[in-house]
């Protein structure tokens, strides 16, 4: 392990030029000799990357400078890629991000952060019991990935404790695929249609605790080792047991998914409604006629949904989801 043995503060240090010694140049090192790689986790300021196959230890170098660097992103590493027990190599660049998941500010952190890149795909699981669905958290995830460009689906857990028509009545109309999932009791374990969901894509899994989200990790990825809570029979809480994203390749190595364990809160501060209603060009086309700044709400006096509605030109039900959605933006961002 190499926590503790360098600290930020010694690194820089080190590769601080000396004045004296080493005149400055303005000339950025071109780091010809860098090589790729892809961020597995993030733990106080080290990255683990995948190198060729290999974990590896790596640290931010100078030139990156405040910029972030979040797992799912693609870098480019300098200095010691050995992977050997005690070795850092250097992050010198993040190569340009696909997407980028965002949550802005809650009570805890205000600034807003970019939690994952360079997923496609943000999988919701829910359980249909035991934690009953919460559909106001859905929403609010569905509100982020169509915010980030990314492709929803709804992973419905524990499908041996309730039906899923109930919840999927809900979101037919939003035209959200799903899937559902049972681990356990009879005819447990069957994952083709999900595992065909997830191939050839990057996937964020998301869910509130105690949802099945490790155990389906584990599923998924045998010698994963997420570590599964038991579910507190009272508030039908799990166990928080796991902190960082963590990325993880599919064992047919044709996929990649992204366990997000801390994440205990999606603040949807940053979405603008603009950007919501273009994932839906359907709708998008209606809105052409609408005042400016129209944010396509229930309130707006002369919204061109509610002109297409009236015109027997837009599906109510699609349309009152949309509007669902926009208003789980401005709820309460806990998860
Ligand atoms: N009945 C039933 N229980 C399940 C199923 N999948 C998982 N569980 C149970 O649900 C509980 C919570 O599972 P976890 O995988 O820890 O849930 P989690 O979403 O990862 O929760 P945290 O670790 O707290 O984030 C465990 O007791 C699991 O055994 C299922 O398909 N059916």
């Amino acid at each position: 392990m190499t926590t503790g043995r360098y600290s930020d503060h010694d690194h820089e240090h080190y590769e601080r030029p000396r004045r004296r010694t080493r005149p400055r140049t303005k000339d950025r090192p071109s780091y010809d000799d860098a090589v790729d790689a892809r961020v597995v986790t993030v733990d106080r300021g080290r990255f683990t990357l995948l190198l060729d196959g290999r974990r590896v230890m790596a640290m931010k170098s100078r030139p990156l400078g405040r910029k972030g660097v979040v797992v799912g992103d693609h870098v480019r590493v300098v200095g010691d890629t050995s992977g050997a027990d005690g070795s850092l190599a250097r992050i010198v660049e993040v190569v340009p991000r696909t997407t980028t998941l965002r949550r802005t500010a809650d009570d805890d952190d205000p600034v807003e952060r970019v939690i994952v890149s360079n997923a496609d795909q943000l999988v919701v699981v829910t359980a249909l019991a035991d934690p009953e669905p919460r559909p106001r958290l859905i929403d609010r995830a569905l509100v982020a990935a169509y915010d980030a460009g990314m492709a929803p689906l709804l992973c419905l857990t524990k499908a041996d404790l309730a039906d899923p028509e109930t919840l999927l009545s809900t979101y037919r109309s939003l035209g959200v695929p799903w899937v559902v999932t049972q681990l356990k009791g009879e005819g447990a374990g069957d994952l083709t249609e999900l595992l065909d969901r997830l191939r050839g894509r990057t996937s964020v899994l998301v869910g509130h605790s105690g949802v099945g989200k490790s155990t389906l990790v584990n599923a998924l990825v045998p010698g994963a080792h997420r570590e599964v809570g038991i579910v507190n029979a009272v508030t039908g809480r799990g166990r928080h047991t796991s902190t960082s994203a963590y990325l993880l390749e599919l064992p047919d190595g044709d996929g990649w998914i992204i366990d997000t364990p801390g994440i205990r809160s999606f603040g949807l501060a940053h979405v603008q409604p603009g950007n919501l209603i273009e994932a839906f060009p359907d709708l998008d086309e209606m809105t052409e006629t609408c005042p400016r700044g129209c944010t396509h709400g229930t309130d707006e006096p002369e919204c061109g949904l509610d002109e297409a509605i009236e015109a027997g030109e837009a599906d109510v039900d699609r349309v009152e989801s949309f509007r669902r959605l926009l208003a789980a933006r401005e709820a309460s961002s806990d998860w």
